[in-house]
């Protein structure tokens, strides 16, 4: 699939990058000498952040191309995403260029904060086409996309833009009826409005509204939303509660509403004076590089709720592995007989460490899920679990022997060395290509877990473990193996 992007800036480079990084061929168009070298650090960011999301490989990544007209860019696309200045007339005549020489199916998605599609569709030779689909900034790790048609935009458009953006891993929020500015930013400018008259009136600065934002009922956001949030503020009463207590407040001058503070140029020095004092001594890069840190640990968070964009991660990874080919039993494995794949994944940005690389506990953390793995292999998976038996780890030795950075593709293979009766060993080599990263040596006993005692496997565990110990019962023991700490390497 191929996508064309046309303005490659702070919001059009994300789109790249997520197209990109989820296999699509991406072609840009900006004209801005310095785009490839702006779009290049994008990408960057969005390779040490966005993989790790996903606990199953990303597809490969797709070719990226420059162009030096839209013509070019457009041609073969399957999306095209405008993401030029909010400015209606630049988007006229870019509509207007590109609608020349595109695939008339194509989806062409506008990235405008607040223009209507109708709108954007003005003048347009094809207005069924267009649409708009406001992304939200960092655009490769944000899931949401607001989806906004007018009556002339063709469901069929509609309904391939949702489709596709599942498949990216975003959520399509699909607002039915065209509004300015859509649904997000209404919310955001009553906000950025509030926050600016707070800094006028000289009530607050720039840094205590952004804590009074990030300590409290930022975090909250993150994870409920508004109405969620305060159905649980009215306590066991509910929303009808609060709505009861916190309604009339509605009515006290708490808000400025739709007045603007005009700009003058006292208050945007005041502004960027108190910006740069707050955050001046981080570079952009190195800011949107925190922001992403900070992104990746709470949506993993989240993940692990299976809550909100967490439960989203977990459908898109859910997706990515229906498109694998997972072996479901060891007579399934083309080579048993080989150390077997375990683990295939990015290092997420949240295993690395103060030193710049993935920290010790990651490593468990990866050999744990080559054991599970392994496990499933020989049919003790959750069914099996769920009726009664499992395994339980009583020794673990991890040799450290090369860094992994962040974005990191690594892969586990996996050595059965015993395997007999209610006995496993299994010696984990974690690699980055061919790189040897690390050995993970693991005893483990079978239990039963109701007792919580060591016991004998049932029957089809017990063959899959004989198979898989005939099969490797050849290959050299490997480097490492009953290693003591100390020993020399
Ligand atoms: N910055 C933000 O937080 C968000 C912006 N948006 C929307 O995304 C759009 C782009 O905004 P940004 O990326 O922030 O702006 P930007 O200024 O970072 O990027 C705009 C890019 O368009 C290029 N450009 C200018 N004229 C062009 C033309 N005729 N053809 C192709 N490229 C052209 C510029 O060289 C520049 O690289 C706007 O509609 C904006 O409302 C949407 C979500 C968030
Ligand atoms: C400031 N903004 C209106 C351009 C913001 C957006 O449109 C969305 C975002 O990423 O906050």
């Amino acid at each position: 699939m191929k996508a064309a992007i046309i303005g490659g800036g702070v919001i059009g480079g994300g789109w790249a990058a997520r197209f990109l990084l989820n296999g699509w061929d991406v072609r840009i168009f900006d004209p801005d000498p310095q785009a490839q070298r702006k779009i290049g650090e994008v990408l960057d960011n969005a390779r040490r952040s966005l993989p790790g999301l996903s606990d199953v490989p990303l597809p490969e990544e797709g070719r990226l191309s420059y162009h030096d007209t839209i013509k070019e860019a457009v041609q073969g696309a399957d999306w095209i995403q405008e993401s030029v200045p909010e400015r209606l007339d630049v988007k006229h005549k870019v509509f207007a260029a590109l609608q020349a020489a595109c695939d008339p199916r194509a989806v062409i998605g506008s990235s405008t904060s607040g223009f209507k599609p109708s709108e954007l569709q003005q003048g347009a030779v094809r207005p069924e086409q267009i649409l708009v689909t406001h992304p939200f900034n960092p655009v490769y790790l944000l899931p949401l996309v607001e989806l906004v048609g007018s009556a002339a935009t063709s469901l069929d458009v509609i309904a391939r833009a949702c489709q596709i953006l599942r498949e990216l891993g975003m959520f399509p929020l699909h607002v039915k009826r065209e509004i300015e500015a859509h649904i997000a930013d209404r919310l955001l400018e009553v906000v950025w409005r509030e926050a600016l008259w707070l800094v006028k009136d000289g009530i607050a600065t720039t840094e205590e509204i952004d804590n009074a934002i990030r300590y409290g009922f930022g975090i909250r956001w993150a994870q409920m939303g508004l109405f969620e949030t305060y159905r649980i503020a009215g306590g066991e009463a509910g929303m009808k509660h609060f709505m009861a207590q916190f309604g009339p407040t509605l009515q006290l001058p708490w808000c400025k509403l739709t007045d603007v503070p005009e700009f003058t140029e006292d208050l945007v020095d005041l502004i960027a004076g108190q910006s740069d004092a707050q955050s001046g001594a981080h570079s952009i890069r190195e800011l949107e590089r925190i922001r992403d840190a900070n992104l990746v640990g709470m949506m993993r968070a989240l993940k692990q709720q299976n809550w909100g964009a967490g439960a989203l991660l977990h459908a898109h990874d859910a997706q990515l592995r229906a498109g694998t080919v997972l072996e479901k039993r060891v007579a399934d494995l083309p080579d048993p007989g080989q150390p077997i794949l375990t683990l295939s994944r990015a290092v997420p940005l949240d295993w690395t460490d103060y030193n710049g690389h993935m920290t010790e506990s990651r490593y468990l953390d990866a050999f744990t899920s080559a054991t599970d793995r392994f496990m499933e292999l020989l049919g003790c998976d959750a069914d099996y679990i769920a009726a009664g038996g499992s395994y339980f780890t009583v020794e673990t030795h991890i040799c450290h022997l090369d860094e992994a950075k962040a974005g990191a593709h690594i892969t586990v293979r996996t050595q059965l060395l015993l395997g007999e009766g209610k006995k496993l060993h299994l010696f984990h080599s974690m690699y980055e290509g061919d790189r040897l990263l690390a050995t993970g040596e693991h005893f483990l006993l079978h239990v039963d877990l109701e007792t919580r005692r060591p016991s004998a496997p049932g029957l089809q565990v017990a063959m899959a473990l004989d198979r898989i110990a005939r099969a490797q019962a050849a290959l050299p023991r490997p480097k490492g193996a009953g290693r003591a700490i100390g020993d020399p390497r």
